[in-house]
């Protein structure tokens, strides 16, 4: 069945093309963003959901999203999706990190040439017929200091721009190199100094507990007197009450803001105080920018949907459309592992830890491992795949431990996956082998050569004349057909282990007679 994308809003219809192109079938629905109770009903529906920043993807819309698999948010800002929550139900969480930034670093400039020449209020006044020339008196923007917060992608465009014009620019951002801050002209300050001499003050952070009112009647307070500030990024970086007060006393000279801390924004502090400048939300908001991030997100879902292929997803690591089929059979090897593992293990786990021998641990081992502990889980808690498995398992204390090897052994590639619980330590060897098809070939230290077949009987006994005969005859006695006996022992008369085949389920009671059995020290159903 084709996949099923739903766009919940007004992205650029070229994604609607994209879709069609790739044989999965699309849904254009722009407005239901702004509904969030029909979005609830009908999201059960979809395997991936394409959006920009109406739509909130809450607990709620993801708990009835049983077959979403990807949202894509045509844009940056993921603030309006609620990550723990979708990697928790295993959705993939993606967006366009540069596709709107030219864009909207060219929005931060205009609203700075707005405000240094009050061109709104010009423009009010001319068309009321006012022509008032003596009203409006500018300033000059070059060689005055911008202060830049956040000189990340949008902020180091606009620090270039600024640069072109005649600016200095000083950059305040803790993440931002020396070298970096030189290869872009910016000088690298603290916060204090930024505040004391910026003429222009311009926000690019994404919003978080740390930038939250980066700017607070505080930090104004330290401001020059007569300084802009313009904000671009997010509503929250800027306490809204403070910057009017200070806009009311003539501190600060004018404030041009795109973003505010509710949207959409009906009414604000700021709204009709002298200097303001206020623009809904419109950063983004160009033809180019809007296809370049229609395109990309229609792109990179179809890519996840039809081919495996991951890149960037804020809540998991990159997957290329090339390394998907190389990463496949492992993928399923390592999950596997997990699931025999699981299976047999009973007990609260401490530790994993995951081995990469050979040419597999030149692979993307991150989506591997959690491809194993997704297997892992799985037998105790149905509800886990690979995006939520790593979260869960830091939830519940499990420490995950990888080890690459890049020199191989007895095989090519050798995944070893060894649970550790507070009784005992297990170890399990794969191996996909040029057919494709993974394989089990050591447990315990015990060489074995088994594929993973649906239903399987696990076996340990004391190596022991008789015990295959005894055992092939319980189960023929019982119906049941062996396709594949896979056995192997650590040396002659110790432990052996016995991997079996059956056709069909095995019933409770016949376990409990294989368990009986002369010499047998575990008998273990398994499913994959
Ligand atoms: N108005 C719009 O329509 C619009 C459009 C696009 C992006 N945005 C927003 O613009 C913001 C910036 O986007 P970007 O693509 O440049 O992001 P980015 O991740 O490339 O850059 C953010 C920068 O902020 C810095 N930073 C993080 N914490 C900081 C802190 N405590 N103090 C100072 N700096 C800090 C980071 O080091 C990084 O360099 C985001 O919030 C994004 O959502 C708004
Ligand atoms: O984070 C972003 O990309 C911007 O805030 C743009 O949001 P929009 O797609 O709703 O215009």
């Amino acid at each position: 069945m084709a996949p099923r994308v739903l766009i919940s809003d007004a992205l650029s219809p070229a994604a609607v093309q994209i879709f069609k192109d790739r044989g999965i079938e699309v849904d254009f629905q722009p407005a239901l963003g702004k509904d969030k109770d029909k979005l609830a009903e009908i999201i059960g529906d979809y395997d991936g959901l394409a959006i920009r920043s109406a739509t909130k993807v809450t607990p709620k819309i993801l708990a009835n999203a049983a077959r979403l698999k990807v949202v894509g948010r045509a844009g940056i800002g993921v603030d309006n999706v609620d990550i723990p929550a979708a990697t928790a139900r295993g959705v993939i969480v993606m967006n366009t990190p540069f596709g709107n930034s030219i864009t909207t670093a060219e929005h931060a400039i205009a609203m700075m040439f707005a405000l240094a020449r009050e061109i709104p209020a010009a423009d009010a006044s001319t068309q009321a017929g006012k022509w008032e020339k003596n009203r409006f008196m500018g300033v000059e923007l070059t060689a005055k200091t911008l202060g830049v917060i956040g000189c990340g992608n949008i902020g180091s465009i606009v620090a270039d721009r600024a640069l072109g014009l005649k600016m200095k620019v000083v950059a305040y951002d803790p993440f931002l190199s020396p070298e970096r801050a030189l290869d872009l002209g910016v000088e690298k300050v603290e916060l204090d100094e930024l505040l004391a001499r910026a003429d222009v003050i311009t926000l690019h952070t994404p919003l978080t507990d740390k930038t939250r009112n980066v700017l607070s009647a505080e930090a104004i307070a330290k401001t020059k007197k007569g300084v802009r500030i313009v904000n671009c990024a997010r509503g929250g970086l800027v306490d809204e009450a403070a910057l009017a007060e200070a806009l009311k006393s003539g501190h600060v000279a004018g404030a041009a803001f795109d973003v505010f801390v509710t949207e959409p924004a009906t009414e604000n502090p700021l709204f009709g105080l002298p200097g303001v400048i206020c623009t809904p939300h419109l950063g983004a908001s160009t033809t180019e920018a809007q296809e370049n991030v229609a395109l990309q997100v229609a792109e990179q879902m179809s890519d996840y949907l039809l081919r495996g292929a991951i890149s960037n997803a804020v809540n998991f690591p990159s997957i290329t459309a090339e390394e998907a089929p190389k990463l496949k059979p492992f993928i399923e090897l390592a999950e596997k592992l997990g699931s025999f593992a699981g299976q047999l293990t009973e007990t609260d786990i401490k530790t994993v830890r995951i081995t990469y021998d050979g040419a597999v641990a030149g692979l993307k081992i991150k989506a591997l491992t959690s491809s194993a502990v997704a297997g892992l889980l799985r037998p105790a808690l149905q509800d886990v795949n690979v995006v939520s498995a790593p979260s869960i398992a830091r939830e519940r204390g499990i420490v995950i431990e990888e080890t690459t090897r890049e020199v191989a052994g007895d095989y090519e590639s050798l995944v070893t996956l060894t649970v550790v619980t507070e009784k005992m330590e297990r170890s399990v060897s794969g191996t996909v082998f040029a057919d494709g098809r993974p394989r089990i070939v050591d447990i315990k230290g015990i060489k074995v050569d088994a594929e993973f077949a649906p239903s399987m009987l696990y076996v340990t006994n004391e190596d022991r004349p008789g015990f295959v005969g005894r055992f092939a005859s319980l189960l023929g006695d019982a119906g049941l057909n062996i396709a594949t006996f896979a056995l192997g022992r650590d040396r002659q008369g110790g432990d052996a282990i016995a991997l079996v085949e059956v056709d069909g389920t095995v019933p409770a009671e016949i376990i409990d007679k294989v368990q009986q059995l002369p010499s047998v020290k575990q008998a273990k159903p398994l499913v994959f």
